[in-house]
Formats: structure tokens, C-alpha cells, sequence
């Protein structure tokens, strides 16, 4: 067997795959074409080679138009090469499907490390977005106009979206802890005429005081054309507070008071308008500005949470994401399925693990979307969920922003039992949807994303663009055909120099989303082995970072975390790599441990595997949505000087990497032990 698929075992089955709703839309598209696509794999072949499938799809998930598409012109030629227009003759608006609903059923659910819960209603938010849209509309937002915001998972950013995607303005949000430079980074490029900025949060415990920064933010964004800045109630007290000496700055009830009582109208335009702004999180250098279309993210997020999830009105769906990441804009769709979400400002750690997962449970979460860094965190402190709580209404886990290792696989599907379908999914802001993902129709094999998600063409590719995915062996993600939910550019990009150099630039024509992939031939699953950035290359051995983490989950009581990279400076002939153990409080490093990792690694993947060098470290880099960073890790200790940008979370830790330049020095050997 290939040894990447050694571990790859039947992990779940679904017990009623024909309910799956991947199943109706088969249906739907045989019924309509007069085919006999007889499963998913068979639908996945048809949504990649032919563009009428997004006309099926849009059908399927009913999306809500003035004008519908028209079936003989569902895609021409854009401004930018790469990036077709989309149903040019459609006109729909993004928040009118996510406002469908207006009765009493609840919409949001918000709580957070207080344990307070409120519930909104269809009903209350389409008020609440109407007073907002309102205000914004008599105070002069325009189609087009950027809103920005520096706010946290609640309902105000969910009603400041919408409100904003009404008028047909793009929002565009980072978290609260993201630094000014940072911010700063993100909004002179995209030059907001509002924002929207939280005054005071609780963070683990503690109380943090924003107007230093959001007074910073305010004072520099002025200069670039912002119109107003509105303050939010504290997220502690509730009370106002005031920006004192700015300018222009109101609070969000003075604001709110500036409408009328005119009815919620919700603008009719392209498919592709521009909805949301989303950043690329390089580590250095600035953000790339990613502008997402109405239409792209409203047809592939609802497609995503529709099919690979199975939601449905009846379900509760817990994102864990700050308003930064793109999870938030991918969670705010749900919304168009008529199914509820929990919107949770704070940190899972606070007061304990224990009581978010027992919150979990009492709000009835169907769908928990989490990460492969959170599902470690229950193992490694040895908690048993199930001894918590039952979890009755819990049937999908779904895990991205990492890779979840076949061991992870098994330790969650164990933990949490048998009717969990867990979903690891894989994709990026790049295209605020998933490339490959969940399928309930099909089986869950240990370590394997379970399908390519329908409509995305996913080939494997060697660096000269040959496709390797038949024989089986790790390339390139790519992706070799057009979807709706390409970026329509990058913000100030005049020529789509930039958009071309980021995605485009390795092989003519053809995407590249920088992940390191393979695909099991035997189960269709795919396993996602890394960035290709950080590929580790010594000898002539190319493998991901995501193997040497896979054998380390069985030391997660020692190891808190960890980073794998390889290292080339100008002096060395080949690569070597280097493994960073972050271990948990009161535990060392010891040479015994050291020598069980080593004989691990050796027996499960080979003695090629086995890193050059292991060290202690304690901090390892992380970007603000949670990412580790290894490419950073990997230029520092290559030799490259890097100024951190401000997506580092904890710039500080990559001080520590600095002296493995001089690895001889710190080791005091001249040779590596192996
Ligand atoms: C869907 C995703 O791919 C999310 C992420 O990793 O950023």
C-alpha cells in the first residue's frame, strides 16, 4: 500500500446516504438532462465539465433574483484574464437570501466568556438591519462604498453586513486584536467612508481598553477619505464610550437615530458586485486586498454548508472564528438556509474548556465547525466530552484551518461517537469557499478529505504542470477551470499585476492555491500535506509538514505544540529539517523523548523523515486566524531578514529562530545527529 494511505481505514459510514442533499441535487440534474449520474464522484465529473451545473446548482439551492440567469450566457470574458463575469444578465442581492426569513424562529444566537445568551429573531434582525441600512443610506453610502469594521462575533457585525450588502456597499472586518498597523495595513488600502470600531472587550478574562487604537485607526484613516467612524457599546457593560478630541465620531445609538422608518429595500445588481474584502495573510509585506463578489460567495458558501454540511432549517451551526477570518463570511450564509447561529465573542479557554463545551451542548450546536488546534486541545488536557455532556443534537464536526491528521481523525470520530460526520475541509480566503470537503453521501476514511467540492476542477500537479493525481503521487493543488467565486480582484490592483503574480504566475492560466496535496486512488479522499511553500526537501525527499505532525499527535500529553521546517542557507548543500517542540507546561525535553520521537518518525513515514536537528522552543508563531507559520520560520532560519507583517499574531516568537542561522554554534556539533 502507499505508505501516504497505510493508515487509511473506514472511519464512518453515512446511514442513509440517499438523504444526503448532494443526493437530491443528482437527482435533480439526471432528471433535468436525462443522465444516470449514480453518485457523488459521478455529479463531482458532470459539475467540472460542463458550466449548465451552476444553473442546477442555483436552482438547488434556490437562490433569490429579480432576474433570474439566462441559461445561454452563464459565463464571458471579465476585465481581468483570469476572471470570467458570471451570469451577467442576473440581478440578485446577497442580503435579501440571507433575509428571507422574517419570522419569530431564532436567526443569532450571541454569548460569550460571561455566559450571558440572547437570541435574535428573523424578525428582530431584519429590523435591526432596516434602522441600520437606513442610517447608512441617509448618511450617504453609496453602491460601492467601502464600510469597514473592527469588531467582534456579534450580532452588530452581522446587522452592519448585511445592512451594508443592501445598499450594495462592500464590508470588509478584521478582529478587535489586531494591531493598528495591522488595521492600518488593511484600510488605507481599501479606504473606507465609515467604520464601525468596538470601543472595550473581554478577552480571557480581561477587560481590554480599544480606543487607543481605534482612536489611532480613526485619526490616520480621516486623511484617506473616511467619513465617519461609529463607536460601539462596550462588549462588558454595554456602555457607551466616548472618542474623546476625534472628529466625526459618533456612537451606534446617535447613529442608528440619524434613519427613517422607510422599508429595508434591497438593491438589485450583478452577480458579481463586489461584496466583502478579505485579506491574504502573508506574513510579511502588505495584505493583499481580496474583493468577493455577491453572487460567488452567496452560490459557493451556500453550497458548502447546504452539501457538505447537509444543513437545514432545523439545525444550529458554531463557527469558532473572530469577524477576521473568512469563516466568519462563510458562517453568514447559513443564514440563507434558515438555520440558526451561534455567535461566540471570546476565548474557549475562559473560564474553562469545560464550560464552552457543556455551551456547546445546551445551545444544541448540530454542526460545530472547529479546528484541528481545538480538537487537540480537548485530547491533550485529557477531557472527555461525552462525560460532560451528551451532545444529542451534535451529528457533524467540521475542522479547517489546518490539516487534521489521520490520528486526529480517529481520536475525534472516537471521542464524539459513531452518528458524527466529520467533515475536515480544505480551501481559503482566496476563494472564501472550500475546494475540497465533506460529502455525507460518501464514507469518511482515517485522514482523508472526503471529496473534491462539486463545481471545483482540483488536479494534482509536478512543478512543470504535469497532473500526478493518477499515479498517486503529492503535487500542487490546482485548480484548472473558472468558478463563481474566484476573487473579482485585488482592491488598488489597477493592471491585476498582483492577482496574477498570486495565483497565476506558476503555470499559465491555471490556479494555484500554494497547498501540497495527494488523492488516494482507491477512495477518491484526498489528504492535504501541507503549504507548498513549506515543503520539506532533504535528499531530494519531498514531503509535508503535515506527515512529521501526524506521528507527534501521539505525544500531545507531553507536546503542546510544534513546527517543522526545512532550513537551506547560502553555505549548505542541501536542506535539512528542523522540528520545533513547544512542550506542555512542566514537561522537558528529554533525550529519551527526543529518541522515541526520532524512532516514531522512522517507523512511520522513514528514516528520511527523521529531522536533522529537534529543539525545545516555547512560542510558536501563529497568524491572527490561527495559522501556524512555518514559511516565516523557514526564511529566518535560512537567513532572510523579515519584517513581520501585521497578520503575526505573536510577532515576538520569531526572535526566538534568529540563532538556528548559526545551528552549528547552537548545538556545538558540526554534523546533525541522525
Ligand atoms: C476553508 C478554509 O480553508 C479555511 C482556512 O483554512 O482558512
Amino acid at each position: 500500500m502507499d505508505p501516504y494511505f497505510s493508515q487509511s481505514k473506514l472511519l464512518w459510514k453515512p446511514h442513509r446516504p440517499s438523504d444526503a442533499s448532494s443526493e437530491n441535487l443528482r437527482r435533480l440534474v439526471n432528471r433535468k438532462h436525462g443522465l444516470k449520474l449514480a453518485n457523488y464522484h459521478d455529479l463531482h465529473k458532470y459539475s467540472v465539465e460542463d458550466y449548465t451545473f451552476w444553473l442546477d446548482l442555483w436552482e438547488h439551492l434556490a437562490i433569490i433574483s429579480s432576474v433570474p440567469p439566462r441559461k445561454d450566457n452563464i459565463l464571458v470574458k471579465g476585465a481581468l484574464d483570469e476572471v470570467p463575469i458570471w451570469f451577467p444578465d442576473a440581478r440578485l442581492n446577497y442580503a435579501e437570501n440571507l433575509l428571507f426569513r422574517k419570522d419569530d424562529g431564532i436567526a443569532c444566537t450571541a454569548s460569550g466568556e460571561l455566559g450571558l445568551v440572547t437570541h435574535y429573531t428573523y424578525r428582530e434582525l431584519n429590523e435591526r438591519v432596516r434602522l441600520m441600512a437606513t442610517a447608512l443610506r441617509l448618511n450617504g453610502l453609496k453602491i460601492g462604498d467601502r464600510v469597514a469594521g473592527i469588531v467582534t462575533n456579534s450580532i452588530d457585525a452581522i446587522v452592519i453586513a448585511l445592512a451594508v450588502a443592501s445598499i450594495g456597499g462592500i464590508f470588509s472586518s478584521t478582529a478587535t486584536d489586531m494591531g493598528t498597523q495591522g488595521i492600518l495595513d488593511r484600510y488605507r488600502q481599501i479606504q473606507p467612508k465609515f467604520i464601525f470600531a468596538e470601543t472595550e472587550v473581554l478577552y480571557a478574562g480581561k477587560v481590554i481598553d480599544l480606543l487607543p487604537k481605534v482612536t489611532d485607526v480613526v485619526q490616520d484613516l480621516m486623511n484617506q477619505g473616511l467619513q465617519q467612524a461609529i463607536l460601539l457599546p462596550s462588549c462588558v457593560s454595554g456602555k457607551q464610550i466616548a472618542l474623546k478630541g476625534v472628529s466625526k465620531t459618533t456612537t451606534l445609538s446617535a447613529f442608528l437615530q440619524t434613519g427613517d422608518n422607510r422599508e429595508l429595500l434591497f438593491e438589485q445588481l450583478p452577480f458579481s458586485q463586489p461584496l466583502f474584502i478579505l485579506y491574504s495573510s502573508g506574513t510579511s509585506g502588505k495584505p493583499k486586498c481580496i474583493v468577493h463578489s455577491a453572487g460567488g460567495v452567496l452560490l459557493q458558501t451556500k453550497k458548502d454548508i447546504k452539501l457538505s454540511f447537509n444543513a437545514t432549517p432545523d439545525d444550529t451551526y458554531f463557527q469558532y472564528t473572530t469577524t477576521g477570518w473568512m469563516m466568519w463570511a462563510f458562517m453568514l450564509t447559513s443564514l440563507a438556509l434558515g438555520t440558526r447561529i451561534i455567535l461566540y465573542d471570546g476565548s474557549p479557554f475562559h473560564p474553562d474548556l469545560k464550560t464552552y463545551l457543556k455551551f456547546i451542548n445546551d445551545q444544541g450546536v448540530s454542526i460545530l465547525g472547529t479546528s484541528p488546534r481545538f480538537l487537540a486541545e480537548i485530547q491533550g488536557r485529557g477531557i472527555k466530552p461525552l462525560e460532560l455532556a451528551p451532545f444529542d443534537a451534535l451529528r457533524t464536526i467540521a475542522s479547517t484551518g489546518a490539516v487534521l491528521t489521520p490520528p486526529m481523525f480517529e481520536w475525534t470520530q472516537q471521542t464524539f461517537g459513531d452518528k458524527i460526520h466529520l467533515v475536515s475541509t480544505s480551501g481559503g480566503t482566496d476563494i472564501c469557499t472550500s475546494f475540497v470537503t465533506g460529502a455525507p453521501s460518501l464514507p469518511v476514511y482515517t485522514g482523508e478529505i472526503q471529496a473534491k467540492s462539486l463545481g471545483m476542477k482540483v488536479e494534482v500537479f509536478d512543478p512543470v504542470g504535469n497532473n500526478i493525481e493518477h499515479i498517486c503521487q503529492p503535487g500542487e493543488l490546482v485548480c484548472t477551470r473558472p468558478h463563481p467565486s474566484l476573487p473579482v480582484c485585488f482592491w488598488g490592483d489597477e493592471n491585476g499585476q498582483k492577482f496574477h503574480d498570486a495565483y497565476f504566475s506558476i503555470y499559465p492560466g491555471i490556479w494555484r492555491q500554494g497547498d501540497f496535496m495527494i488523492v488516494n486512488p482507491a477512495t477518491k479522499g484526498i489528504m492535504i500535506l501541507g503549504r507548498s511553500d513549506g515543503v520539506l526537501n532533504p535528499s531530494g525527499v519531498r514531503f509535508g509538514s503535515a506527515e512529521i505532525y501526524s506521528v507527534l499527535e501521539q505525544y500531545s500529553e507531553s507536546l503542546d505544540d510544534s513546527l517543522c521546517v526545512g532550513q537551506r542557507r547560502p553555505q549548505d548543500k542541501d536542506e535539512r529539517v528542523l522540528l520545533f517542540l513547544k512542550m506542555r507546561s512542566g514537561k522537558t525535553l528529554t533525550p529519551t523523548l527526543e529518541s522515541q520521537i526520532r524512532e516514531s518518525i522512522k517507523k512511520a513515514l522513514s528514516a528520511r523523515h527523521v529531522p536533522a536537528y529537534i529543539f525545545e522552543t516555547t512560542d510558536i508563531p501563529y497568524t491572527v486566524n490561527g495559522k501556524k507559520i512555518e514559511i516565516a520560520v523557514k526564511q529566518i532560519i535560512s537567513g532572510s531578514n523579515l519584517q513581520p507583517s501585521g497578520t503575526v499574531a505573536n510577532p515576538e516568537s520569531l526572535q526566538l529562530y534568529y540563532k538556528y542561522r548559526d545551528i552549528e554554534k547552537v548545538t556545538g556539533q558540526s554534523k546533525p545527529k541522525l
